[in-house]
């Protein structure tokens, strides 16, 4: 393997500065601030590759408290007291206040900005006023249910009796959760499957729900959201019909307008707590770009040192300066390389005392562990661990020295959560985010406001895609006939169209009083799924099964001779049996992964929006998306490099879906100064760059999207680019970008322009899964092409100030450095 991190092998100069060099680890001296942790470790960067784009200064903010509203349980005063609670933030009790009145309300503030007293206030008070009263907490994952529940159980009367009712729930205590919690935690899927299926064995419960608490909302996204938003729907119903009206209380990190997407998610008008009012400790936030190497990837464009690599030169540089440093990392195996490659720099540096003290967080999700990790690195045991997002949520970490993150973990919710692992109340830690090779990561690392201003991703939720809607109302008609008062909820006239599609499709029966299920047995809805059939991963020589691969997107992942990834070891498929939707695996860790060869087609079924724009027009509606995997190719580990293709014989896909698209006529074309040989070129780097961006308005994965650009498409006679979502019937994430098209664009065009290098690289316009193996592309062109649509776009918006894309505030349009006043952040 190539030595991925050269410049840090050598001991840094910045050791000679005598702060730690020869002390004890931890605990003999101080650990320098943030600020200076950074420029020991600058100093130990050749001069030449001056990685960091940006430090920005989180200055300490101090806590705003308040006065116990007059109606909190005096006894639950007592116990938050005992825990060190002495009077409540500001925005806990403006949210709390909310509810009690109530009103559903959403408290969007930041990381451990105690969300959770916000809910319990409320709820714990109701609960200790009326002993028959009853609370529905739902998280995303079963290790935060786990921990809220201790939480809630530590300061709730006994007589509440707090418990999960979750797939780990065993049988025997069901029943006994079920008639005796008055706070039961669980998650959608198990509302949807258990719940509201069996809503008469629950009549006692539901009709006493009081408060139903949505932790980490912004995790209820796309296909999965639009699910979860349905299945609120029927809760909601269903509590009506047993004379229950609950208040919802929803809680997450930052996003974009809290209060629409809370308000899509639960059917109802939800008021947002966006006031943060706990305090935050400083921090010196550090934007880090690996430089460009000698090596060469696709069409031999310049690759960047890794991310993995610089965060492992990081953690090892930090840990050496004693501070207690958690790198997260976008997978297990990166976790343990990273942590691997940390130790082995110490050794060579002569540091053997401080390889013990480095580890990866590796084990399974279970509480023991991560209480086990929580006391090994506050012991100082442990200084540097490099870790996936498992360790994001439901782990009270918080108070180290720095903070490492190797690229965008995704949304800026979740960046926020990771950051928020530093710093102490005393002194400012350190926070560096490094870039990966790619267009998303490349665009924060030189755009600082889009890290650091207002948040302007949304949480995209699609309940009106009628692959969601029809499944939905199924399942809510199985449980209760649906009547024409219910359809408001449901999306009122789109609901009343999938009712009668329903209906003619012999799955729903029309009788005076309302819709009936007229299938057998129940409707079987996977909500985490695409709809389409999922394949199962079997383990050849012991025939275990691994897991599945959702059917929309296994013959991309699981075709014969792809790397295959479940929970972090790796497999390589020996078999795909479409037919059978089976694919047969075995263990092998290669040096490389793959990446799928695909060609596709694209129909327009119906447009829905358009905006001409002069010489360009954008539109969104319904198109139709063939697919066929016809290759796929071996790339090594770390570096990209592409080592092999092989052809693949599969049949193809058809997804209908959603799309947002530009065409360009002639007059655009001549404008953006490309001709004929470098227009296909042109637009297909567009594309990609879009795609790569779009991320960053909607809270998606550039693998949630697909794109399509030619030169003349057949239905519209002009040069098009489509960007669709990836997901049946679509997800909302093209309606986004169709929303915040202008927005958009200028982050894509800035993307593609400042990215040093010459004809275009993975950090601007390559995409790691082009079907066409990245040709054509004409990077200069993309940029003529993106300015005429912005030219186009900003005389629009001049001419019509009130279109909903003219804030561009946030974004910059890349050229320029940030405004000079950033405003101030959740941290
Ligand atoms: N008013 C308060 N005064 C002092 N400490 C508080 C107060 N409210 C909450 N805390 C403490 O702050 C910490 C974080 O609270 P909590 O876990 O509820 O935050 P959160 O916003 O839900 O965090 P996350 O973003 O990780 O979900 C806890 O240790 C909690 O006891």
């Amino acid at each position: 393997m190539t030595t991925l991190h050269p410049v840090r092998s050598a001991p840094p100069p910045g050791t000679d500065d005598g702060l730690l060099d020869g002390d004890p680890p931890s605990g003999a001296r101080p650990v320098p601030p943030g600020g200076e942790l950074l420029a020991a470790v600058l100093a130990a960067t050749p001069e030449e590759e001056q990685p960091v784009t940006h430090v920005h200064h989180l200055p300490v903010r101090p806590s705003r408290t308040t006065d116990w509203p007059a109606w909190t349980d005096p006894a639950l005063r007592d116990r938050l007291a005992a825990r060190g609670v002495g009077a409540p933030w500001q925005h806990q009790v403006a949210a709390a206040q909310l509810a009690r009145e109530g009103r559903h309300v959403v408290v969007a503030t930041g990381t451990a900005s105690g969300k959770s007293l916000a809910y319990q206030l409320p709820a714990l008070t109701t609960l200790a006023e009326d002993p028959r009263a009853c609370v529905l907490y739902l998280a995303p994952t079963k290790a935060l249910a786990r921990d809220q529940l201790a939480s809630v159980a530590a300061l709730a009367d006994p007589s509440v009796r707090p418990a999960a009712y979750d797939g780990d729930t065993p049988a025997e205590e069901r029943d006994w959760v079920r008639r005796h919690s008055r706070w039961i935690v669980t998650n959608p899927d198990m509302l949807h499957r258990g719940i509201l299926p069996a809503h008469q064995r629950w009549s006692s419960t539901l009709r006493r729900v009081a408060y139903v608490v949505i932790d980490e909302c912004h995790a209820y996204r796309g296909v999965f959201g639009s699910h979860v938003g349905h299945v609120l729907r029927r809760l909601r119903r269903i509590c009506r019909r047993y004379g229950a009206d609950p208040v919802f209380v929803l809680a997450s990190a930052t996003v974009a307008d809290p209060a629409a997407a809370a308000t899509r998610l639960v059917g109802t008008e939800v008021v947002a707590v966006t006031d943060d009012g706990s305090p935050r400790p400083g921090a010196t936030f550090a934007l880090w770009e690996p430089p460009l190497t000698e090596r060469t990837g696709e069409h031999g464009a310049p690759l960047r040192r890794s991310a993995a690599a610089d965060a492992a030169g990081l953690l090892a540089d930090l840990v050496e300066r004693g501070a207690r440093t958690l790198a997260f990392v976008r997978s297990r195996r990166s976790a343990e390389s990273v942590a691997e490659q940390a130790r082995r720099i110490l050794a060579d540096r002569g540091r053997a005392d401080l390889v013990r003290r480095v580890d990866s967080y590796r084990g399974g999700y279970l509480p023991e562990e991560r209480r086990e990790l929580e006391r090994a690195l506050s012991a100082g045991d442990l200084l540097g661990v490099a870790t996936t997002n498992a360790l994001e949520l439901g782990i009270d970490i918080a108070g180290l020295d720095a903070v490492v993150l190797a690229g965008y973990p995704g949304t800026l919710a979740s960046l926020w959560q990771q950051a928020g692992r530093a710093g102490r109340a005393q002194r400012e830690s350190l926070v560096v985010f490094v870039a990966r090779d790619d267009p998303l990561d490349h665009y924060l690392a030189h755009h600082p406001r889009a890290v650091f201003g207002r948040p302007i991703e949304a949480t995209v939720t699609d309940p009106a895609n009628p692959y969601v809607l029809g499944p939905q109302l199924c399942c809510a008609a199985a449980e209760l006939p649906l009547t024409p008062d219910d359809l408001a909820d449901f999306g009122g006239p789109v609901a009343e169209a999938q009712l009668e599609e329903l209906v003619a499709a012999g799955q729903l029966r029309r009788r005076p009083t309302g819709w009936y299920w007229a299938g057998r047995g129940r409707p079987d809805v996977d909500i985490r799924g695409s709809g389409d059939e999922p394949v199962a991963i079997i383990e050849a020589g012991t025939g275990r099964l691994l897991g599945t691969v959702d059917g929309g997107a296994a013959h991309a992942t699981v075709h014969e001779g792809a790397l295959y990834v479940h929970r972090g070891d790796t497999f390589v498929v020996d078999e795909y049996d479409v037919e059978d939707a089976c694919a047969v695996v075995h263990p092998e860790s290669p040096d490389w992964t793959t990446v799928a060869r695909d060609v596709t087609d694209l129909a327009i079924v119906s447009i829905e929006q358009t905006r001409p724009l002069g010489a360009v027009t954008a539109h969104t509606g319904v198109v139709d998306v063939t697919n066929q995997v016809v290759a796929y190719q071996r790339r090594r580990l770390g570096t990209g490099e592409v080592l092999a293709e092989f052809p693949l014989v599969l049949p193809p896909r058809q997804l209908r879906t959603r799309a947002v698209w530009l065409t360009l006529d002639s007059r655009a074309v001549q404008r953006a100064e490309v001709d004929d040989a470098a227009l296909p070129g042109s637009l297909h780097a567009a594309e990609h760059a879009a795609i790569g961006i779009l991320p960053l308005l909607a809270t998606c994965d550039r693998w949630d999207l697909g794109g399509l650009s030619t030169a003349v498409h057949p239905d519209t006679g002009t040069a098009a680019i489509f960007v669709y979502d990836g997901h049946p019937g679509g997800a909302g994430f093209a309606e986004r970008g169709y929303a915040a098209l202008r927005r958009w664009l200028q982050a894509t065009r800035a993307t593609v322009a400042s990215c040093e290098c010459e004809t275009g690289c993975p950090s601007c316009v390559q995409s790691p899964k082009c079907g066409n193996g990245n040709d054509p592309l004409d990077k200069a062109g993309a940029v003529r092409v993106l300015d005429v649509v912005l030219d186009e776009l900003a005389a629009r918006d001049h001419a019509d100030p009130d279109t909903d894309d003219t804030d561009d505030r946030t974004v910059g349009t890349g050229d320029g450095a940030p405004a000079a006043a950033e405003p101030d952040l959740v941290f």
